[in-house]
Formats: structure tokens, C-alpha cells, sequence
């Protein structure tokens, strides 16, 4: 974890039975676009933020389940949701987190521009919380009769995260009677300034049996999907073996380059750096930096993997073509996607190598280089 992520918690309030969203198990352990919501939630927030889940008791088996893979601190929650938030925060105080985002487990379809909106309202506020304007008329009823209309003029929807300086709302909660609606309540009962920041229709609350459906279509096409290409040459010289996407292969030459000349490993690298706009390999590792002399290629495919996963993407395939007379790549090609998975950390059938000739023509067909062209799908749900 970075030390700005450990700066930021994500207090993920999870204690609730969710009676009236109704079904097997409490709302947020319940499966929605092919992964219980609890583990959108959580995964909404690990690229930036420690992770803090307040549970039922009860709950400890199937929340520890639901965790695998992600560092999240479970702690027990209370009867009430301020109670299971202050839970959450004293959980926290030991080794204070500068900055805390209290937020609904409920809340699965919360966006990256949300929760960046708060953050950067609290460089200049106590608190910054998301909010919708209303926009349909207000009435008072009765009986299933209008008894009145209000004003909607400066009434907004709360939504979550809702987020503080964190020695504040700690602060704040400890002091508070209770019968909050929310924490944007506690503080400003506590005297802190809450900035109102942009929320989104996406940012529901599952609350009743139908929401479940209108979180699934959220998830199911919010996902953002990038491609990458990349292209590198490398010209032959004096040697006796190339190496090729991690594999060395004997042959007669060798590949000239400042690193070790991985032509298929820089061509994959840059397909990633590419999909996240992030310039290409030159730009993280400059040539003209001697420590970079010689170096293995992987350091710098597993630098453009964190940065994708760092950003909240997973590489979901690669493909990559070499394009040379010789040596002849299909004896290799399975060592080839190995090594490359590996290193990415993906499964096998998600990496490609390929090789085809250029039937001879042009620089690679005369045997004076080899060149390698690749693509990279990034997804984030
Ligand atoms: N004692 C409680 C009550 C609620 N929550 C959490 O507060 C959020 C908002 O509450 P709500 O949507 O009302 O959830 P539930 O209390 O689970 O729902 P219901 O009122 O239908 O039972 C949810 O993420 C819920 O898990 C909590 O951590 N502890
Ligand atoms: C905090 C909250 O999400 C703001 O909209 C909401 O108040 C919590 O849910 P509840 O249904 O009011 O318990």
C-alpha cells in the first residue's frame, strides 16, 4: 500500500440485516452482477484507500470469505449505524488515517469521480459529503391523500461516502446523544462545515427488493474498458541468443538495445502504458539513465502492471506478435506465454504470442531486426 493510501480509510459500514430489501441473506452479502455486493463496494475503494468493514457478529465467516485477496480490517458493529460507525472509527484510532470515507455497503455503484470529489473537497473543508438536488415537486401526505406541497428550493439527496478529517468525526461521534441520520449529521452537530460535492443517479442505495436489478444494469455497463497498442524494434547484432518475451532463445545474432532488448516484453509493456495514456516505457525508464543498462524487461512490464492495478484496472488479455524471418518462434511460444503471465499475474488463456514472417520484405524479412507489435485490453468494473 502506498503511504497515500494509507492516509485515506474507507470506513465500509456493513452491520446492517437489510430487512427491507428482503431475500435469502442480508442485502449486502447477496449476489448482484455475478459478485456479492459487499465485494463491489470494497473494491470500489482498495486502489485508494485502506479498507475498514463493520460487520454484524454473526456475519465474520462470510465476511472473512468475501474478503479473500483484499487487506480488510473486520471489525463488529453495533444495533444502530452510528453505533457501527464509531465502532469502525475507534477500530481506526490506533494508527490514524488522515482522512475517512464513511460509506454504505449498500452503496455497490459508486463511482471513482464521487469519491475523488470528496477527497478533494476536504483540502478545504472539515467534511464533503455527495448530494443530488431534488428535482421533483415535494408533497405531504396522508391516507394517500396530498395534504400539502413543500418547497424543493436547497433540498438535496444525501448520498455516501461522506468524508472527514478523521481526529473530527472521531471526535464528533464520541460526543454525540445519537438519532443522527447520518454522519453528515454528527458533524455538523459537532460544529464541523460539510461541503455539498456532485453525487450521481448511479450512487443508489439498495434499499428495497428492486434495487438489486437497477444495480445490476449499473454494474453490468459502468465498466470501463481501455486498449493499448505497442510497437518496438530492436536491431540485430553480435550474440548468440535473443531474448523474447522473458524466453531466451539460442541463435545466431543477438538484439541490440540499452536493456536487455526484450522486444515482445517492451512492445506488451507499452500496449499497457499506452491503455492508461501513460506515455510508453522511455518515458518511465529513460534511456539515458545508466541504471536501466542491461536491465531485465520485466522490471518494467511489472512497474506498467502496478500502475494499471494501482488505477483500479485488471489487464484482462494480452496479445502480441512478433514479426521476424528467424529464429522461429513456435517452439517458444508456450514458454513465451508463461513467462509473460507470470509476471502479470495472469492466466494462461489471457496471454497471446504469435510470430509471422514479412514474407521477406522490408528490414525484418532482411534479417536486420526484429519488431513486435501488441495490444492490451484494461477493465475496471
Ligand atoms: N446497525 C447498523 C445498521 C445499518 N448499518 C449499515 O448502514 C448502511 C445504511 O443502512 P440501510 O440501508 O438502512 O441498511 P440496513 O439497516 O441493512 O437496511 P434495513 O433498514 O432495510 O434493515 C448499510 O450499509 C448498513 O449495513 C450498519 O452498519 N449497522
Ligand atoms: C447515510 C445515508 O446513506 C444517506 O443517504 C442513509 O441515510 C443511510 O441509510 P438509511 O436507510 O437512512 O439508514
Amino acid at each position: 500500500m502506498s503511504d497515500q493510501n494509507h492516509k485515506i480509510a474507507a470506513l465500509i459500514v456493513a452491520a446492517g440485516r437489510g430487512t427491507r430489501a428482503g431475500g435469502p441473506l442480508p442485502k449486502q452479502w447477496q449476489e448482484v452482477a455475478g459478485k456479492p455486493v459487499a465485494r463491489w463496494t470494497l473494491e470500489r475503494f482498495a486502489p485508494l484507500a485502506r479498507l475498514v468493514l463493520v460487520i454484524h457478529p454473526n456475519d465474520r465467516d462470510r465476511a472473512q470469505a468475501l474478503c479473500a485477496g483484499l487487506p480488510v480490517l473486520l471489525v463488529d458493529g453495533a444495533a444502530e449505524r452510528a453505533g457501527s460507525v464509531l465502532a469502525g472509527l475507534e477500530a481506526l484510532a490506533g494508527d490514524a488515517p488522515d482522512i475517512v470515507l464513511i460509506h454504505d455497503v449498500a452503496r455497490p455503484c459508486v463511482g471513482a469521480t464521487t469519491i475523488n470529489a470528496v477527497i478533494a473537497a476536504l483540502a478545504s473543508h472539515d467534511g464533503a459529503a455527495p448530494a443530488l438536488p431534488v428535482t421533483d415537486a415535494l408533497w405531504t401526505g396522508a391516507d394517500g391523500i396530498v395534504t400539502g406541497t413543500r418547497d424543493r428550493a436547497g433540498l438535496y439527496r444525501a448520498q455516501t461516502p461522506q468524508g472527514f478529517r478523521f481526529d473530527a468525526i472521531l471526535a464528533a461521534h464520541r460526543a454525540h446523544p445519537g438519532g443522527a441520520a447520518d454522519d453528515v449529521q454528527v458533524a455538523r452537530d459537532a460544529g464541523l462545515t460539510v461541503a455539498i460535492t456532485e453525487g450521481s443517479e448511479h450512487n443508489l442505495k439498495i434499499t428495497g427488493p428492486g434495487d438489486f436489478a437497477r444495480a445490476a444494469r449499473i454494474l453490468e455497463t459502468g465498466m470501463d474498458i481501455r486498449l493499448g497498442n505497442g510497437f518496438d524494434v530492436h536491431r540485430f547484432g553480435d550474440g548468440d541468443h535473443v531474448v523474447l518475451c522473458g524466453v531466451r532463445v539460442p541463435h545466431g545474432r543477438g538484439l541490440q538495445g540499452h536493456s536487455d532488448a526484450d522486444v515482445g516484453m517492451h512492445a506488451v509493456t507499452d500496449a499497457i502504458y499506452g491503455a492508461l495514456a501513460e506515455g510508453d516505457i522511455g518515458r518511465h525508464f529513460p534511456p539515458s539513465d545508466m541504471q536501466w543498462k542491461g536491465a531485465d524487461s520485466a522490471i518494467f512490464l511489472r512497474h506498467a502492471v502496478d500502475l494499471a492495478r494501482s488505477r483500479g484496472y485488471e489487464i484482462s488479455n494480452v496479445d502480441c506478435t512478433l514479426i521476424c524471418e528467424r529464429p522461429k518462434i513456435g517452439p517458444h511460444a508456450a514458454a513465451m506465454m508463461q513467462v509473460m503471465g507470470q509476471i502479470m499475474g495472469l492466466a494462461p488463456d489471457r496471454v497471446s504470442i504469435k510470430a509471422t514472417t514479412s514474407e521477406r520484405l522490408g528490414f525484418t524479412g532482411r534479417e536486420e531486426g526484429i519488431a513486435a507489435i501488441a495490444t492490451a485490453t484494461l477493465v475496471k468494473p
